[in-house]
């Protein structure tokens, strides 16, 4: 192969094209799963009343990572049920156990982001109402 057949190193046409699928993605999961909205308004109150109160950098960053993590969860939840469906309409204990535990995964992040969300903001409400 000649240098001329090489693909570039960096494809920008690629690049922009591959932002505009996940952004589709992103977008199909907003439109059709509550949950992912829930969890999303719920993260940029987060990271807003972090923001207001001035958290720490680390903590902030700990609170981005966690919301992120549970999003980014709830996007892979919405793929393995949509590949289940995909795979069949009837009912299978293969295809419950697929969707249940994918669900239990984002239920786990969901608790640890919670339990993060506690310990960086409970120390600030106690001292807030003991003054
Ligand atoms: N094909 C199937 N076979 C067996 N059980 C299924 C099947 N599809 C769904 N289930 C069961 O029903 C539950 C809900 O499935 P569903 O696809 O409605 O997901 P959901 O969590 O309600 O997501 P959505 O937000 O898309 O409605 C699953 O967690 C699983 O226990």
């Amino acid at each position: 192969m000649t240098s001329k057949n090489k693909p570039p190193f960096i494809s920008w046409p690629r690049l922009i094209k591959s932002f505009r699928y996940a952004s589709e993605g992103i977008r199909h999961t907003w439109a059709n799963e509550q949950n992912f909205r829930i969890h999303s308004i719920l993260g940029a109150l987060v990271i807003t009343v972090g923001w207001l109160i001035n958290v720490t950098v680390v903590e902030q960053a700990l609170l981005i990572l966690v919301i992120g993590g549970v999003l980014g969860l709830e996007l892979i939840n919405t793929a393995l049920e949509r590949s289940v469906d995909m795979m069949t309409s009837e009912y299978r204990l293969e295809a419950k156990i697929i969707k249940d535990v994918a669900a239990g995964a984002v239920m786990v992040f969901s608790i640890t982001a919670v339990l993060v969300g506690i310990t960086i903001f409970l120390p600030r409400i106690i001292s807030f109402f003991a003054q």
